[in-house]
């Protein structure tokens, strides 16, 4: 694999997802090398450890990716985003690294230290040296954690930067901080059940072993695709959400919760047999399941400001029930950075988008705050959660745990509210950049007519809402619709995405079912 660009190379763009492309296509390597030239100069502009993860998270197998993490475990911030999009397209690379280091005023004798981490992908062994490789280059050091899930990445990154010692940094730290919470919590309860966890046959398998092995006394936790399958194939939370059918490998049995995580273990979701039929818990029933514990917790007097933050994907049924609760929510664009930011405004901010990728966060007032109101219960719940970033395991212990101190079945969590029937679809267009939005990402601008004529759809139908948005992470357009019958949502979301193809030059075969 090179790890050099070759002149006239098509452009890429930090998205969302920082990189993503197929594996194979002699971009990676490039890619990957200036991606660790970016963590590299980060770290050395802001003097602290920053993180370095590869990984295509539920992306096939064939593709991978690279992510660029902030000292304390959050997304690289924006204008950074746009210094790692020209860094990498540059065709004269000691130029733009020159560049960057004069307007970010980085020490020209300054060293960079950043933690690498790789997903279990058969590519990305050899991108960690293409990454190292970019790291040493941009006068910097690589703590190389090896295989390791993205949230355990941050979590470390985290933890080097609030003075944990290099020689003492190691996943034990990880483990032992997330199982010795979950028991604290739990110190009082009997078994709680059997649960089986979808490991996408991703790093979540390792993950997955530990916590099995460490938390057996409280819980009996079954691993399925555990790497003896192909990753994210047919398995993962992002297969589960999307089919909304379970993984292969599980024979689902009554009595038994089933989770899933995706091929990065930063998303989870639930799901089970409620009267024999599959039942899916996704992000929004997370999020709904802590901020009903939170409300139930905190009571009418506490001066705890708390609140949930969604996006336009969370369901209106999810909305609406946080809302029945007088809960406040927030809607932000689509992608975590955007929902971390705004679960920063609350003391208790929950954020989960609908595919199960979330934390919640506790400031430092909300700690104070709790520990005057002597909310024990909850201080121990905030260290359970990876605060960082969102985490499939630490949120899969969080569930558990809120389950448990509100004596909750897991009927009882699925029978919060019923979801109004939804369905995402994709349509390919010449120019997805043609679509702009508004309103976080409810209202579209551009083309312009194209959101009169899309109200004009949704206006008769009962409980009717749609919208549509370029996707920062695939070469689409995504139409969501979402009704009072399945019947109404699927004429619905055909009919908006039909008019997205005849509006702004629809590509290939006409939308369909
Ligand atoms: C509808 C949907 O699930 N979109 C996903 C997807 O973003 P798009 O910009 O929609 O491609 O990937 C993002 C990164 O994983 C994730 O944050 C987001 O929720
Ligand atoms: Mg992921």
């Amino acid at each position: 694999m090179s790890f050099e660009r070759a002149a006239g190379t098509k452009q890429v763009k930090y998205g969302t997802a920082g990189f993503r492309g197929p594996a194979n296509d002699g971009q990676m390597g490039f890619i990957v090398k200036r991606s660790g030239i970016t963590a590299a100069l980060r770290s050395r502009k802001l003097g602290k450890a920053t993180g370095l993860m590869i990984t295509a998270s539920h992306n096939p197998v064939q593709d991978n990716g690279v992510k660029v993490t902030e000292p304390l475990g959050e997304m690289l911030v924006p204008s950074w985003e746009g210094l790692a999009t020209n860094l990498t397209n540059a065709d004269d690379l000691n130029a733009e690294v020159e560049k960057i280091i004069k307007d970010e005023e980085i020490c020209s004798s300054s060293e960079g230290l950043v933690v690498l981490g790789r997903d279990t992908r058969p590519s990305s062994s050899e991108l960690s040296y293409a990454a190292a490789e970019g790291i040493i280059q941009a006068q910097s050091r690589s703590l190389n954690l090896g295989v390791v899930t993205t949230p355990q990445l941050h979590y470390l990154t985290y933890k080097i930067n609030t003075g944990t010692p290099v020689f003492k940094l190691d996943l034990d730290l990880y483990y032992s901080d997330f199982t010795n919470a979950f028991l604290e919590i739990t110190k009082n309860s009997a078994n709680l059940g059997n649960l089986v966890v979808d490991c996408a046959n991703g790093v979540g398998h390792l993950a997955g072993a530990q916590f099995a092995k460490r938390l057996e006394s409280k819980v009996n936790v079954k691993l399925t695709n555990v790497g003896d399958g192909q990753l994210n194939h047919e398995c993962g939370a992002d297969f589960v959400k999307t089919g909304q059918r379970a993984p292969v490998g599980s024979e689902m049995e009554e009595g038994v919760r089933y989770c899933s995580v995706d091929g990065d273990a930063d998303r989870l979701v639930y799901y089970f047999l409620r009267n024999g039929k599959f039942f899916l818990l996704d992000g929004d029933r997370i999020a709904c399941l802590i901020a009903t514990y939170l409300q139930k917790r905190l009571g009418e007097e506490t001066s705890v400001n708390f609140g949930v933050v969604q996006t336009a994907y969370a369901n209106g049924a999810s909305t609406n029930y946080l809302s029945s609760l007088g809960i406040k929510t927030v809607c932000t664009k689509t992608g975590v950075k955007h929902l971390h930011h705004a679960a920063l405004d609350f003391d208790i901010g929950v954020y989960f988008e609908a595919n199960g990728h979330g934390t919640v966060l506790f400031n430092e007032s909300a700690i104070g705050k709790l520990e005057k109101e002597g909310q024990t219960e909850i201080l121990a719940l905030a260290k359970l959660v990876n605060q960082t970033v969102g985490d499939a395991f630490s949120d899969m212990l969080a569930v558990e745990a809120v389950l448990h101190l509100l004596n909750w079945s897991i009927e009882d969590w699925a029978a919060m509210y019923s979801d109004y029937p939804n369905r995402l679809m994709k349509v390919k267009i010449a120019n997805r950049a043609d679509i702009q939005v508004t309103n976080a990402e409810r209202t579209c601008l551009a083309p312009a007519g194209l959101q009169e004529k899309l109200d004009a759809l949704v206006a008769p139908v009962t409980n009717g809402r749609s919208f549509v948005r370029a996707s920062g992470t695939e070469d689409v357009v995504r139409v969501y619709a979402e009704a009072d019958t399945a019947e109404n949502c699927n004429k619905l979301s055909i009919d908006v995405a039909n008019l997205v193809y005849d509006m702004a030059n629809g590509q290939g075969d006409k939308p369909s079912l």
